[in-house]
């Protein structure tokens, strides 16, 4: 899924040994360094996708107590190896892009979260179009999503439109709309557009609507960005480091 927007915007991470090819031939280097962070980013995904399920098997299991307390003791076996090497709240994951706009564990559209989704993204004709389907885990009224979800979604579409309108930005006022229920288990359908741009200050707005009758507007957004200063960015985000690039963030 991820891939071809990797090898447009992957950083290469050189994790391994030199081989006499390496040594001697840049190109060839490069490939086997992005090719290692491609590989990287799908056993990200893949361990998403099982963390995903998990999450959508527990949250739904009828399964007998035993089991559940089987399962448990399971999952906090397989967690262990994870957590020995954890990465600092202040250092990008090595895996990530973030100018190249790949968020492995974004937790609206990243493939590497258990908590998303996750919500595909992509701009067509200065529209950004979203897709996604909600599992039973994001359940709020029974067998409709939680408001709060839909809320999320379509902030993470309107701050993507503002993006790719070359006006990035922060979120500071996300309006909502809940005219209909959103249905569980089916496929969704999320567009949003930049409306207004005023000096640091971009408004866009979107919808929510199922795949098979996108006329049909379940939820609407309006939600206002504002770009950051200079110092803003410093003083909110400076002291993040990437260690995913040459130089490091300070
Ligand atoms: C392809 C790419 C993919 C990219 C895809 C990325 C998608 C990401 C989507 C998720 C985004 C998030 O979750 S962001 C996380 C949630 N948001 C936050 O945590 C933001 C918290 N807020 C802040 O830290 C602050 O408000 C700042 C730094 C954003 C702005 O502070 P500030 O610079 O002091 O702002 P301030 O001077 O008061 O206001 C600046 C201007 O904005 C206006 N303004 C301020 N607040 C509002 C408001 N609620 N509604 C209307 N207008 C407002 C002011 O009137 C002013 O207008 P005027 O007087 O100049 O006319």
């Amino acid at each position: 899924m991820c891939r071809g927007r990797d090898a447009a915007g992957g950083h290469p991470v050189t994790d391994g040994e030199k081989t006499p090819a390496e040594e001697h031939a840049p190109a060839t280097r490069r490939l086997h360094a992005v090719d290692g962070l491609l590989g990287r980013r799908e056993a990200i995904s893949e361990l998403g996708d099982a963390l995903r399920l998990l999450v959508e098997y527990a949250t739904t299991t009828e399964a007998p107590t035993e089991e559940l307390r089987r399962a448990a003791e399971r999952i906090r076996q397989a967690a262990a190896p994870l957590g020995e090497r954890v990465r600092d709240r202040e250092v990008l994951p090595t895996a990530d892009d973030l100018l190249g706009g790949v968020r492995m564990y974004n937790p609206v559209t990243g493939s590497g979260s258990a908590l998303a989704p996750p919500l595909h993204i992509a701009a067509d004709n200065g529209v950004a179009v979203g897709t996604c389907t909600l599992g039973m885990a994001f359940e709020g009224p029974p067998t409709y999503a939680h408001g709060g979800v839909s809320a999320m979604l379509l902030d993470q579409m309107l701050g993507y439109a503002a993006g790719i309108a070359g006006h990035p930005g922060m979120t500071v006022r996300l309006d909502t709309t809940y005219r209909k229920p959103v249905p569980l288990l089916t496929p969704l359908r999320l567009t949003a557009t930049v409306q207004d741009i005023d000096g640091r200050r971009v408004t866009a707005t979107g919808q929510l609507t199922t795949a098979d009758d996108p006329d049909t507007v379940l939820v609407a957004a309006t939600g206002v960005f504002i770009a950051l200063r200079a110092e803003q960015a410093r003083r909110l985000f400076g002291r993040v480091v990437n260690t995913n690039r040459p130089s490091r963030a300070g």
